[in-house]
């Protein structure tokens, strides 16, 4: 295919003979297309007056010299209509004077051109997502703009990634994110296991500063900025999302709509960052964008990665199993005061595109030049609606799958029944040609003749999701206009023009569509030109029916739908011309019908119905529910439900063994799942029964299962009895029932039995005989008795006799205390106590004064000379002894009685010794005055004292 195309002018005056130079079917086709020109008035003749071949230029634009229109200009003077030139490209001005040609209005089958983007900004200083700046490049900048989606890896820095997750992990720790819910707060259903958050939450600013600064980073919007459409992108909002894993979702939706109840602040353009070190298929958690008309796109949420595309365009999060975090920038243009019209919830896209074209803030007005409906397909604000009738499985899965909660089955309804509504308001032609559509885009784009793989190509190639505004003279979409432009779009091969039919006839389905949409054409053509390409067309038909014998001209049957090559198969039968729909077939087992699929072609049960929950492996403790045996379902919170296994049964409860597999009906696990045991039975005391503790978990509770006799009715042997504790115990043997009595044990060494004790229980010493001396402990000052030991009542008294140390005390009198006795038995003074002098009859001499004061009993202990008691208490008795025999008899000596005081005059004498003594001489020595002491004392020599 050249890159050269030709641009047919347009005007009133002859046609000019530069036409002549062109090739015969270029100037036919530039006749044609002129034909099919409104023309103002019949006088006012649009003609083909020129071509101008044309070359895009790198940037996809095509450059028309001034200098070449200015010479076309000369050469047929009045023949351009200058307004609807306008309307198709934009003056630049430069000095150049070029004529830039939007690419839109090229033949539809040129490459696609990308749009001048404004040349790249600065990157900001110090932004948290300057390092995207750079990856915006022209390249991915185009590719978002024409596929309204676009991958960028390695955004993000992997230190950045850490420190965000780590923000994000913190929200959740301090319970700043919300469970997330689908379509709105207050009346959608949860999203199980995901968790979200933004910046006005609770204290999210100050437990995640990082994304605090990021809702006026630059880094993003500026380059976003270089794509015309969204020159004004002002600001961003930012949304924190993180999934725990557990299969959680998001189901198919758009982030289209206002960002605020109050505001009409529109978001243009959504970021997804996504934060997953080492993400690995099994984790799950891809992100699937539906671009249609291209097939739909899995994108795995790697770190670092983001993902740029089209709020309207439909996405979903599908089951993940790891934590997975992800963050959005929802970025928005300046508030605007016009609201959007609600198109989301229509069902007929025929209504829907009308009531685009009617709605002020939408801007592809211009589309209402295209037949209804498929001007919908050139409308992007409906591509949700197509993306929800193509995909209607998807969507119920999807939702199926992503929610809790009891308002699921409520919203599932809701999602089939808006399915159906579309199935019934739209013509059948038109919905089996978008369902064709992205298979056909999937495919390579090269191929010719025309069929609904160009039309997707058409589609995806020339309306752009997001419009070019500001191009001078015009309020709505460049392309979309330039496409639908009346001028642009008669000169359209693929349009429907009359010449453009013929391509179509080439396969059976598009001869149905042109067919169908023939009534459409008239509003397009002149009279003459619909009549034209109708018959041609209905010839052209009639004659491939007649002369192939072709399945053309047979109608299936109901159930049926013609095969896709029906008009060249060669039949006239269901069987030859046809396929079975789902409508006909019936489930097999471990299948479910399901009325989405009646249209489709299918005839097995993979193709035409759901499977059910029959088959699903269910995670321990868990089974498929009974009433989903049937129902489709395809993951485990579908179609599983709590067996028996998992419930723990009430105090006195045990579990059912044959139900433990079985699962039980909601809110009656215990009812369902446990029986009463022996532990809730009462056994009949008056028949000696009680419960048998062996028998607590036994089921089918009866006195037979659940008690035995209890010990009252039972009879212990001689020496034991039941004791009253143990009459109302289970027993039936000694060991279990009896305790001994005192008349039946023997006592221990030491011990007499008691015969007092012998109806008393026990069987110990203590408790049962009586001590014996044999075991007694005397005292302290008692030693044991002999001869005592079989004595009872034991006591000092009885089993000990006394020791001396108790007897000290008394000795008294005559007696002194003598502790050298102490240990010695007795019990009398004799033995016990020291005898004092008082008690010794002296051989000589007379017993010294206070005998009783000294222990003792020999003479020198206890006698005195006689005379002691007269010198006892005199001094100076040695006053005669230096006296010579003659002075001595003459002398005398004073002597002081002490006890009396009075002196005694007593005379010396010449004694026997031979010196001169007082009184009678004697020979006893005289110590040194000492008296009147007191005591006894022991072991003295005796002396007068
Ligand atoms: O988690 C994702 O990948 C997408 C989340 C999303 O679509 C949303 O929050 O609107
Ligand atoms: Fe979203």
């Amino acid at each position: 295919m050249s890159d050269t195309y030709w641009l047919v002018l347009l005007g009133r005056t002859t046609p000019s003979n530069l036409l002549d130079r062109v090739g015969l079917g270029m100037k036919m086709l530039a006749t044609d297309w002129a034909k099919s020109a409104p023309q103002d008035s019949a006088a006012d003749l649009f003609r083909p007056v020129g071509l101008i071949s044309v070359r895009p230029a790198a940037t996809g634009w095509c450059q028309v010299r001034d200098q070449e229109l200015r010479l076309r200009r000369v050469a047929s003077e009045a023949w351009l209509k200058a307004e609807s030139l306008r309307q198709v490209g934009a003056w630049a001005e430069d000095e150049d004077a070029a004529f830039w040609l939007d690419p839109g209005i090229l033949p539809v089958l040129s490459p696609a051109a990308p749009r001048t983007l404004a040349p790249p900004a600065d990157s900001p200083e110090s932004s948290v997502l300057g390092s995207l700046g750079p990856k915006l490049s022209e390249e991915v900048l185009v590719k978002l703009q024409q596929d309204g989606f676009v991958i960028v890896d390695n955004a993000l820095p992997d230190t950045l990634c850490a420190m965000l997750r780590g923000e994000m992990d913190e929200l959740l720790e301090k319970g700043q994110m919300w469970q997330s819910q689908s379509y709105s707060q207050d009346e959608g259903a949860a999203h199980h296991d995901i968790f979200e958050t933004s910046l006005d939450f609770r204290q999210v600013r100050d437990t995640a500063p990082t994304f605090d600064r990021m809702e006026t980073d630059q880094g993003l919007l500026q380059a976003l900025r270089r794509i015309p459409a969204l020159s004004e992108l002002s600001m961003q909002h930012v949304r924190l999302q993180i999934n725990l894993g557990n299969g959680g979702c998001y189901t198919m939706h758009t982030d289209s709509g206002v960002l605020a109840e109050d505001s009409t602040q529109v978001l243009l353009a959504t970021a997804l960052f996504y934060l997953n070190d080492g993400w690995e298929e099994d984790h799950g958690g891809e992100l699937r964008l539906y671009p249609f008309p291209l097939p739909p796109k899995r994108i795995a949420p790697r770190n670092g990665r983001v993902v740029l595309f089209h709020p309207r365009m439909v996405h979903e999060v599908l089951p993940n199993f790891r934590k997975r975090y992800c963050f959005t920038l929802w970025c928005a243009g300046a508030p605007v005061n016009s609201p959007t019209e609600d198109v989301d919830s229509m069902t007929t896209f025929a209504a829907a595109a009308a009531a685009c074209e009617a709605g002020a803030a939408l801007p592809n007005a211009a589309a209402s030049a295209v037949p209804l409906p498929l001007r919908c397909l050139f409308l992007p604000e409906l591509r949700p609606l197509l993306v929800r009738y193509v995909f209607r499985d998807c969507e119920l899965q999807s939702a199926v799958r992503s929610h809790v909660g009891p308002e699921r089955e409520q919203m599932l309804e809701g999602i089939h029944w808006y399915h159906q509504q579309m199935r019934d308001n739209n013509p059948d032609w038109f919905r089996s040609m978008l369902e064709l559509l992205p298979a056909a885009a999937a495919d390579a784009a090269e191929e010719i003749p025309v069929g609904p793989k160009q039309l997707a190509w058409l589609m995806a190639q020339h309306c752009h999701w997001w419009e070019t505004p500001g191009v001078k003279g015009r309020t709505s979409s460049a392309a979309a206009e330039t496409m639908f432009d009346q001028h642009a779009y008669n000169g359209d091969i693929l349009c429907f023009g009359a010449s453009s039919l013929l391509p179509f006839t080439g396969g059976a389905m598009m001869r149905t569509v042109v067919s169908l949409i023939g009534e459409h054409v008239q509003d397009l053509m002149s009279p003459q030109a619909v009549a034209e390409a109708t018959s041609l067309v209905l010839q052209q038909i009639s004659e491939e029916a007649v002369t192939d014998g072709s399945c053309h001209s047979y109608a299936c049957s109901d159930g049926w739908v013609p095969k896709a090559n029906h008009g060249d198969v060669p039949g006239s039968s269901d069987t030859e011309c046809c396929q079975r729909t789902c409508k006909l077939f019936t489930c097999g087992s471990g299948f479910v019908a399901n009325v989405a699929y009646a249209n489709n072609v299918g005839a097995s049960s993979q193709q035409c119905c759901d499977k059910t929950c029959a088959g699903m492996q269910c995670p321990v403790g868990q089974h498929v529910a009974p009433k989903m045996l049937n129902v489709a379902g395809t993951t485990p919170e579908d179609c599983c439900a709590e067996t028996c296994e998992s419930v723990v049964c009430e105090p006195n409860y045990a579990k059912i063994a044959a139900r433990k597999e079985e699962v039980h009906p909601p809110g009656q696990s215990q009812s369902f799942c446990c029986e009463a045991t022996c532990g809730l039975h009462t056994c009949d005391a008056a028949r000696s029964l009680a419960q048998d503790p062996k028998s607590l978990q036994l089921t089918e509770p009866s006195d037979a299962k659940c008690c035995k006799s209890t010990c009252g009715a039972f009879s212990c042997p001689a020496g034991a009895k039941v004791p009253a504790s143990k009459e109302r115990k289970v027993g039936s043997s000694p060991a279990e029932c009896c305790d001994t009595l005192c008349g039946g044990y023997s006592c221990g060494k030491g011990y007499q039995a008691d015969p007092l004790k012998a109806a008393r229980f026990g069987n110990t010493d203590e408790v049962c005989c009586r001590r014996t001396c044999a075991i007694y402990q005397c005292n302290v000052g008692w030693a044991p008795k002999k001869n005592v030991e079989n004595f009872v009542d034991v006591g000092d008294e009885i089993c000990c006799q006394k020791k001396c140390v108790q007897y000290q005390e008394k000795c008294t009198g005559d007696f002194a205390p003598n502790p050298d006795a102490n240990e010695t038995i007795g019990d009398t003074a004799d033995v016990c106590c020291s005898g004092t002098c008082a008690l010794h009859s002296c051989g000589s001499g007379v017993l010294i004064p206070e005998p009783q004061v000294t222990v003792g009993a020999i003479d020198e202990l206890c006698c005195e000379d006689a005379l002691c008691a007269d010198y006892r208490g005199k001094s100076l008795v040695d006053g005669c002894n230096a006296l010579d025999k003659e002075k001595c008899a003459a002398s005398k000596v004073e002597l002081l009685n002490t006890r009396t005081n009075k002196t005694d005059v007593l005379a010396c004498a010449w004694g026997d010794l031979d010196i001169c003594q007082v009184g009678r001489p004697k020979t006893a020595r005289l110590e040194g005055p000492s008296f009147g002491h007191l005591g006894p004392r022991q072991a003295q020599p005796a002396s007068c004292v």
